[in-house]
Order: structure tokens, then C-alpha cells, then sequence
């Protein structure tokens, strides 16, 4: 019998809006049983950040030419870097019937969608864009500048939410971890359903 593949899920919404900090809080969460996706990328490793272990920090040359070489789901250039996906843990990891979750910018999350049309997409929005600006600001990274370009560009990625099968709103950080674990349970019984349906349908004959 062949083993039914895992659900690919795909966190996706504006810069500053908690996608790390919601992410952090469903791994570190002792229901959840689905793999991450670690990404490459070309921007420098932050303090505290480990090479395997946050991202797979690489060189321009070096995410170019896996780029050549097919290497990616999806990438996209965000901030002045790189950022994707590699293909094949992904592949393999739903092969095996494991679920494996994807945090990533919203063109990213465009192609993902071109690619693998059956993949379960939550958008994560602010309550408000002033929450999403006072964020960014309590977050530290950023210029004042920075700031103010992520905020326009925020504005243009909220217009997206409605490609998305889920909006969950983080409020909370807690509460948005919770959701988006009653949806990707919720997706699981939705698919087994119309499975057994199927089957009985064709049992018929
Ligand atoms: N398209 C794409 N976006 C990614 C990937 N990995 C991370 N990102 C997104 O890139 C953006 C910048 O990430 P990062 O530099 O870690 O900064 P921060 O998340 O804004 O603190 C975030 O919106 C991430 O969700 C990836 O593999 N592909
Ligand atoms: N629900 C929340 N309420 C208040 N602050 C939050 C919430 N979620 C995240 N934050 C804070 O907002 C900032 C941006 O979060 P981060 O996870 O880095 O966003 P993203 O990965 O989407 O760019 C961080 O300082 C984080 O602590």
C-alpha cells in the first residue's frame, strides 16, 4: 500500500507581523509533529543564529547557482537577499506521509502555490497596521527607514490575504499557535473524509 503523503503547510504574511515569533511558539509546542523547512539564504547570520539551525547561510555565488540548478521550491529576493526553499527535504519529507511546514514572504508563497496547488496556505495578518508598525519598532532590527519600506510594502502584502485558504490574526502569540493547529488538524479529517468517500464511491463498482 502506498504511504499517503504529508500535508505541505505554508505560513506566510508581512514583515514584522510574528510569523518567527508564532513559528517558534508551534515547535516549541508538544502536539506538534510536523518538520520545518529550514531556508537558505544570502543575508548575514544574526547574533545567536547557527548555520543548519535558523537558516542555511550561503554565499551570492553560491544560492545562484543552486538557483541554476533547480535546487528550489521557490526563492525570492526580500530586503536585498536571497531567501528559498530547498527542494528536496521537502519532497522527501511528504513522501514519507510527514507534514512539513514552510515560513516564508509572500512571493515566495505565490510560487509555492503554482507548484504545489493541494499545499495548505494561512496567511498571518496584524490586528492593525499600527500594532504592525509598533512591532517593527520594539523589534530593534531596523532603521527608521527600513521601518517606514517595510511598512508600505506590508501594505501591499495585506492585499494578498484573500489567495490564502486561512487568515489567522496574531493578537496573541499563543492563541494564533493554537489556531493554526486546529486548521492543520482540521485540513487532516477534511482530507481523510473525502478520501473514504472517494473509496466507497469507487468501491461500488
Ligand atoms: N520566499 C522565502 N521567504 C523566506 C524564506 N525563509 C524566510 N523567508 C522570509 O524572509 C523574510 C525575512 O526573513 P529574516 O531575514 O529572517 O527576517 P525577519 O523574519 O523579518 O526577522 C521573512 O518574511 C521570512 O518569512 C524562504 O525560504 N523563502
Ligand atoms: N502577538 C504579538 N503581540 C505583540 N508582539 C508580537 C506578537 N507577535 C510577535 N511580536 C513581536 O513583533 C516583532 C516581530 O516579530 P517577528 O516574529 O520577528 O516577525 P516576522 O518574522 O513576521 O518578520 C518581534 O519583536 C516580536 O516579539
Amino acid at each position: 500500500m502506498s504511504v499517503e503523503k504529508g500535508l505541505l503547510i505554508v505560513l506566510s504574511g508581512p514583515s514584522g507581523v510574528g510569523k518567527g515569533t508564532v513559528r517558534k511558539a508551534i515547535f516549541d509546542h508538544p502536539n506538534t509533529n510536523f518538520k520545518y523547512s529550514i531556508s537558505m539564504t544570502t543575508r548575514d547570520a544574526r547574533f545567536g543564529e547557527a548555520d543548519g539551525v535558523d537558516y542555511f547561510f550561503k554565499t551570492k555565488e553560491e544560492f545562484e547557482a543552486l538557483i541554476e540548478q533547480d535546487k528550489f521550491i521557490e526563492y525570492a529576493q526580500y530586503v536585498g537577499n536571497y531567501y528559498g526553499t530547498p527542494v528536496d527535504y521537502v519532497k522527501e519529507t511528504i513522501d514519507n506521509g510527514n507534514d512539513i511546514f514552510l515560513e516564508i514572504e509572500v512571493q515566495g508563497a505565490k510560487q509555492v502555490r503554482e507548484k504545489f496547488p493541494d499545499a495548505l496556505f494561512i496567511f498571518l495578518s496584524p490586528p492593525g497596521l499600527k500594532a504592525l508598525h509598533d512591532r517593527l519598532i520594539k523589534r530593534g532590527t531596523d532603521s527608521d527607514e527600513v521601518i517606514n519600506r517595510r511598512i508600505s510594502k506590508a501594505k501591499d502584502e495585506l492585499k494578498l490575504m484573500n489567495l490564502y485558504d486561512y487568515v489567522v490574526v496574531n493578537e496573541d502569540v499563543d492563541e494564533a499557535r493554537r489556531r493554526i493547529q486546529c486548521i492543520v488538524e482540521a485540513e487532516h479529517m477534511r482530507r481523510d473524509r473525502v478520501e473514504n468517500k472517494l473509496r466507497q464511491i469507487l468501491e461500488v463498482f
